[in-house]
């Protein structure tokens, strides 16, 4: 193949004119229309369904054809255009071929590096990875992205290995390929290559992608799921990063940026002692010990459900458990195609205690080829490896995240936290804001700043929402006594009902506190003791009442305590003061 990438892309049309000496267009150059914005792509082709032809009634891929086809279709090559402006000439290869003019109104000029031999995905190696990572690299800064041509069958494999092979990534680099060969009248390739080559030269986004069926997906997130359909690709914990309707809709908020300044590189040093071992009601000790032994360095154990293998087989747990204390380390991902690895069951607490490290939702693709990078990295010992593999890498697993939906998009003070952080990705973002948000509402509830309760409230939080202590801004404003803040936070759905983890609810801090209104307000809102409170409530109003303390008596009435309650030893409030002016003042707040 011709080598790409040699001369410097124009980022506009002039350039190229300027240089153009030897061009033989019939049409004079100075009479062109003024150019678009070119983009540049490399499309490395290694094979699979979209170029395979039928030999003795079998697809195989066909060498050297695909890019004189491409050249005769009109919605994948614009001849006139790369008539006038020289194209070939100027890119010196006849593999290169231009689009036609995108809605933005740009030129996307993409350069097919085939290799050879072209390969079904099924025979691919790490090796291949390697290479496609290397071409990558060497030709890294002369596109603005780079579109694999790949079959289906192992393209999910492919996508995480370059995932965590490519580090520091700022350009797009999306997979795609076909269920049935470009050269049929009916196929998916053309649909595919085009949406590829129209994200990769339109949209920075640095991320290794897989492109299939009008959909954009995180590469180290996905899965084939159908061999007969068009739709053959599922990406089921992580929604897609564009989708390709009427509209291309980049949904940048859950696009993986690197976060760094270090330049690009691919590390195509692979650790090939993994494996997939995938459990079924029955495997024996003698499989999994097979499975286990020497070279083996790094397993994906695909368990049931949460992440859950058999607590009733100590044979089994202890063939893991002498793999993992001899430093093979066991990724612990579910055989579901949807959902996460927890600690919910006995059955999976075990694994834990068998030293596998938790996979969270990665896909078994993902874990595996995470672990061959890890495993590779010489200058790492084991304990980094494990602490590695359970991190989110490239965006591969999900944080914790309870509950988190919004989006902030506009809201610059998580943003900023965040990025000083070093992350970017929208679940880490949630997570962030989920962490920070109730602290800072109640600090903003401490010093009765609406303002500040206003604009969290507009960037997504909710307001009802307690810190690590459980205590919510209602709880703040009600001890600080910040009777308008309240008054806003029940109008905007704060409840009466929270409890902290004292078990203590607004009204007893209010009543705590003294605030008089507030308890007022707060009860009027619906809000009461609870039963045990109140049968408490009996000794300490004997206490107020002993001390002569009619406030505190007042308050403790007012939030709902009958003061005709006896205390510990039988005797009420009432009883306790015995008679005079604070004796009267009891009896009537006993009666109010
Ligand atoms: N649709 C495909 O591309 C399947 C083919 N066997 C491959 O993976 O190369």
């Amino acid at each position: 193949y011709g080598e790409p990438g040699k001369s410097q892309a124009p980022l506009v049309y002039p350039c190229r004119r300027r240089k153009l000496s030897s061009c033989n267009s019939v049409e004079s150059l100075e009479t062109l229309t003024p150019p678009a914005a070119e983009a540049r792509v490399l499309v490395i082709n290694t094979g699979g369904t979209i170029g395979m032809t039928l030999h003795d009634n079998v697809l195989a891929p066909k060498a050297n054809a695909f890019v004189q086809s491409l050249r005769k279709l009109p919605i994948l090559h614009d001849e006139t255009y790369a008539q006038q402006t020289c194209l070939y000439n100027y890119y010196g290869s006849e593999n290169t071929l231009v689009l036609p003019m995108s809605k933005n109104n740009k030129r996307i000029v993409y350069t097919i590096l085939e290799y050879s031999p072209l390969l079904d995905s099924s025979n691919m190696t790490t090796d291949d990875w390697g290479r496609i990572g290397k071409d990558i690299e060497k030709n890294y800064e002369n596109y603005d992205g780079f579109v694999i041509l790949h079959g289906t069958d192992t393209m999910a494999y492919t996508a995480s290995a370059l995932s965590f092979m490519c580090e520091h990534l700022g350009k797009p680099i999306i997979l795609t390929g076909a269920q049935v060969p470009i050269y049929e009248m009916r196929n998916d390739g053309r649909g595919n290559l085009l949406g590829a080559l129209l994200i990769a030269g339109q949209f920075v986004i640095p991320e290794v992608c897989l492109y299939f069926y009008n959909k954009l997906y995180r590469g180290n997130r996905v899965t084939k799921v159908d061999a007969g359909s068009f739709n053959a690709f599922s990406s089921p914990n992580l929604a897609p990063l564009a989708t390709a309707e009427v509209d291309v809709t980049i949904n940048w908020d859950t696009v993986w940026r690197a976060n760094t300044t270090a330049k690009f590189q691919v590390s195509t040093e692979l650790n090939r002692n993994v494996g997939l071992l995938r459990l079924f009601p029955g495997i024996t000790a003698a499989t999994v010990r097979a499975f286990l032994q020497p070279p083996m360095e790094g397993v994906v154990l695909e368990t049931y459900g949460s992440g859950n293998a058999p607590d009733n087989r100590p044979d089994l747990l202890e063939e893991l458990k002498k793999a993992t204390d001899s430093g093979v380390i066991i990724i612990n991902c579910t055989q579901c195609l949807r959902g996460t690895v927890s600690t919910s069951y006995a059955t999976g607490k075990v694994l834990i205690d068998a030293g596998l490290i938790a996979g969270g939702d990665m896909t078994p693709e993902a874990a595996l080829s995470k672990l061959s990078y890890v495993l590779a990295k010489k200058e790492l010992d084991l304990e980094a490896k494990k602490k590695l593999m359970s991190q989110n890498l490239r965006g591969e697993m999900s944080a914790d995240l309870a509950g988190a939906k919004l989006c902030l998009s506009d809201s610059r003070f998580i943003q900023v936290i965040a990025k000083s952080l070093s992350i970017s990705c929208k679940e880490e973002l949630e997570a962030i804001r989920d962490a920070l948000t109730p602290p800072l509402a109640c600090a903003a509830a401490k010093i009765g700043d609406i303002e500040a309760l206003e604009a969290l409230k507009d960037m997504g939080s909710n307001l009802c929402l307690g810190d690590y202590d459980g205590r919510t801004p209602l709880h703040i404003a009600a001890c600080e006594g910040h009777l308008k803040l309240v008054q806003y936070l029940l109008s905007h759905g704060a409840t009466v009902y929270a409890k902290d983890r004292y078990g203590d609810t607004p009204l007893c801090n209010a009543v705590r506190f003294r605030h008089k209104e507030v308890v007022k307000l707060l009860r009027k809102t619906g809000a009461h003791f609870s039963r045990d409170k109140l049968e408490e409530a009996g000794t300490e109003l004997c206490s107020l009442a002993a001390s002569g303390d009619l406030e505190g008596l007042e308050i403790w009435s007012l939030a709902g305590a009958d003061l005709n309650r006896p205390g510990y030893d039988g005797q009420t409030a009432i009883e306790v003061v015995g008679c005079g002016e604070t004796y009267s003042t009891l009896i009537t707040l006993s009666t109010s």
